[in-house]
């Protein structure tokens, strides 16, 4: 990564932790650093990350420290081999902010893939658009949340990651509990014309069984939907471990 990095406050950053591997997704399995920021927009029922928002729960002001860009850039230069995934809580909380206009220019200049999971509630901005190689792993979450749909589900923001998805810049990874959650799936995929191809289903559960039960509940339907299906790798090798 390029020293050229302006001063700056910092980010919220909960953990940065890596190599390990991405768990989730199209490139599952791939080498990873991760960079998890605080603050999320929405509280959905099974998150496995509340210590990034939930200041009922947890003293965020332990969990969360500002962090300044030139140090996490340090960080991700000394290990060149592994794609860099920003990640929350809602990563996208932070897009307005300059230490994340300097993460991007950061980001810009080298050959990194770079990926931000989001919950597709905020729409990108330029600055991070910019970026060449960085996708957005879109995870719209259904009623199974227990979050209100008109705060989990945004048709302008939808529609712009949609548009991406066709581009190859975005990819959407749908949390389901089970075989009922695809018909609610298939709504949002017709609705937004989202690529079937760029479509992932990824099993909800924190622990190994429950991950692989539901899993096995949801393969052959989604497999006939055209879909793809991911597993959640880190729970399967690590469950219930932070920073992996
Ligand atoms: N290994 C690993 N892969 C992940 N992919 C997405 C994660 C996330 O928490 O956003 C995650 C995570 O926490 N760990
Ligand atoms: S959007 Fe993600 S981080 Fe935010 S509450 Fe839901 S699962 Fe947790
Ligand atoms: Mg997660």
């Amino acid at each position: 990564m390029s020293a050229l990095v302006l001063p700056d406050a910092g980010l919220p950053v909960a953990e940065t932790f890596g190599p390990t591997i991405q768990g989730e997704g199209p490139t599952a399995g791939q080498r990873a650093l991760f960079l998890r920021l605080g603050g999320c927009n929405l509280a959905c029922d099974w998150c496995d990350t509340p210590y990034t928002w939930d200041g009922k729960r947890y003293d965020l002001r332990k969990e969360i420290g500002r962090v300044p860009v030139v140090e996490l850039a340090e960080w991700a230069a000394g290990h060149p081999h592994a794609i860099i995934v920003i990640t929350g809580g809602e990563p996208l909380l932070h897009q307005r902010t300059d230490a994340w206009r300097s993460l991007m220019a950061v980001l810009r200049y080298t050959t990194r893939r770079v990926e931000i999971e989001t919950n597709g509630t905020l729409a990108p901005q330029p600055v991070s658009l910019g970026v060449p190689r960085l996708t957005f792993n879109v995870s719209a979450k259904l009623a199974n949340s227990n979050m209100p749909e008109e705060r989990r589900i945004k048709s302008d923001t939808l529609e712009v990651f949609a548009d991406l998805a066709h581009r190859g810049r975005a990819r959407f990874k749908f949390v389901a509990a089970g075989p009922d959650d695809l018909e609610e799936i298939a709504a949002l995929v017709e609705r937004f014309r989202l690529p079937p191809h760029a479509t992932w289903v990824m099993p909800e559960g924190t622990t190994a069984e429950r991950t692989i039960e539901v899993a096995r509940a949801l393969a052959d339907d989604v497999i006939a939907r055209n879909w793809n299906l991911t597993m959640r790798q880190h729970v399967l090798l690590w469950p219930g471990e932070r920073n992996r």
